[in-house]
């Protein structure tokens, strides 16, 4: 039974009235919803998991549960998610090519979300103020496949003018109070007060005056929080239209299967907040979530990102491959079937640091910010040789590939998870991409006598038990 403080009951009491209050309390004390997402990037999606009881209102969406050591989740195949979180990315509509930004992105639920829509063409740029988490996120956008993905980890402060005016879409999936986390994190009840709610509204404020500079005259917003304070929800949204003249627009790509509205007699009767989404447990969707869509008033004519601009090229002098080591780089790439974003990798390759890769975003704007990765990392460059990344690997699982040893058995593939050799009956040799029920996660490397060289990164392996 969980523990909802006084002053909470009696808020929602207050705002829904006694019956439905009552009811989304005794639906905060079912046990959460556990669900998954299937990546649609990649080739392969054969899952075990049952695709019996789908989310509703959403393709490639299951209930179910997921380990993190299953092949599904290992390969990127899926993401293990709340039902209700799945919704920002997908309110968002990305559409191949935008320029978008995911300004509270860690673990990256909502980015893998983003960056699968963006089907390699354009820019994700997925921030995180906290470094350690910024970690977890670019773990998720790697497993996941996105490759063209900027992983920053700046606050909203010190990010804005490097982007003004920058991006089409702008998520800002907002720390907030956490009140529809409370059945899936009872824990976080004892942070709950009224003024713990207010100091979240003032966070969430200061991090949308600056998302709303990085925004293109026409551009949209997606503001979401998993909470249901009107304060930290209509009461946001309000002040947004008041003091930036965005205006909040129906949210039209999704169904509305057991999903609710938000209340205008919450924030001011502001016209328009009829348009935003609430999910409430007493709906039966999931978790508690709040999403709002508004758009920056104003046009601009979309220019596409510039690849050949002067900043460009001063990069491609300082950073470019010299012949021999593009010929490196291509007899390794060579032997895999690239996804079409890809096609084009010698004119757009760089090197830093003996890290060949191919840029998300160039130029002058990301001098002096703190970059975590910069679109894919095809591999190393190492004395004579070319030692494929495992960003690569999971690139290369969007597309059917030839060189692939699928690990005969759960043993082989917890040896690999560990980081040891195995040994198998191929004839391949060299560099091979590694998978376990045919799902792409690692590269290897097969020695003359049969053994993979195991290629799955140090900081990933997996303990071995006992
Ligand atoms: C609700 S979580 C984001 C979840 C994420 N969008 C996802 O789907 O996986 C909010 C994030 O905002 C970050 N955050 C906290 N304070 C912040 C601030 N002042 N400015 C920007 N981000 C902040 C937190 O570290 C946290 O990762």
């Amino acid at each position: 039974m969980l523990k909802l403080p006084k002053e909470f009951k009696d808020k929602y009491r207050k705002l829904l009235g006694t019956d439905e209050a009552d009811e989304m309390f005794t639906a905060m004390n079912d046990t959460n919803k556990k669900s998954f997402r299937i990546n649609p990037l990649k080739f392969n999606t054969k899952i075990s998991y049952s695709k019996k009881a789908p989310v509703p209102n959403l393709a490639n969406a299951y209930y179910g549960a997921v380990s993190g050591q299953d092949p599904e989740w290992v390969s990127g195949t899926v993401y293990s998610q709340d039902p209700s979180a799945m919704f920002p990315a997908k309110v968002a509509n990305v559409q191949p090519g935008e320029r978008v930004l995911d300004l509270c992105a860690a673990p990256g639920g909502k980015s893998t979300g983003l960056g699968e829509d963006l089907k390699g063409q354009g820019v994700l740029v997925a921030n995180e103020i906290s470094r350690p988490r910024a970690k977890v996120l670019r773990e998720n956008l790697e497993r996941w496949g996105v490759s063209n993905v900027l992983i920053t980890s700046e606050s909203p402060e010190k990010l804005a003018p490097h982007f003004l005016q920058f991006f089409d879409k702008i998520l800002v999936d907002a720390p907030c109070s956490g009140e529809g986390m409370f059945r899936k994190n009872p824990e976080a009840i004892k942070y709950w007060s009224e003024d713990y709610v207010l100091t979240c509204q003032k966070r969430q404020k200061e991090i949308l005056k600056e998302a709303v500079k990085m925004l293109r005259p026409g551009g949209e917003l997606i503001y979401s929080t998993c909470t249901f304070s009107p304060e930290e929800d209509e009461q946001i949204v309000a002040w947004l239209v008041k003091n930036f003249n965005l205006v909040i627009t129906p949210i039209k790509s999704i169904k509305m299967d057991k999903i609710s509205h938000g209340h205008l007699d919450w924030a001011q009767n502001l016209d328009g907040l009829q348009n935003t989404l609430r999910f409430w447990p007493q709906d039966g969707l999931g978790e508690g979530q709040f999403i709002a869509k508004l758009t920056m008033p104003g046009v601009t004519i979309k220019a596409p990102i510039k690849r050949k601009n002067r900043a460009k090229k001063k990069l491609r002098n300082k950073f470019a491959l010299f012949k021999d080591e593009k010929e490196l780089v291509a007899a390794i790439l060579d032997k895999f079937n690239l996804p079409s974003e890809l096609n084009d990798w010698p004119k757009r390759v760089l090197v830093r640091k003996q890290h060949v890769f191919i840029p998300a975003l160039t130029g002058k704007q990301l001098d002096g910010l703190k970059i975590l990765s910069n679109g894919l990392e095809l591999g190393i460059l190492k004395k004579k040789r070319f030692e494929p990344g495992h960003q690569l690997a999971l690139v290369l699982g969007q597309v059917k590939q030839e060189r692939v040893i699928d690990l005969p058995n759960q043993e082989n593939y917890q040896s690999y998870l560990h980081g040891e050799t195995v040994k198998v009956d191929s004839d391949l040799r060299g560099f091979v991409l590694i998978s376990c029920h045919n799902l792409i996660f690692s590269f290897g490397k097969i020695a003359n006598n049969g053994v993979i060289k195991n290629y799955y990164p140090k900081g990933l392996r997996t303990l071995k038990k006992g």
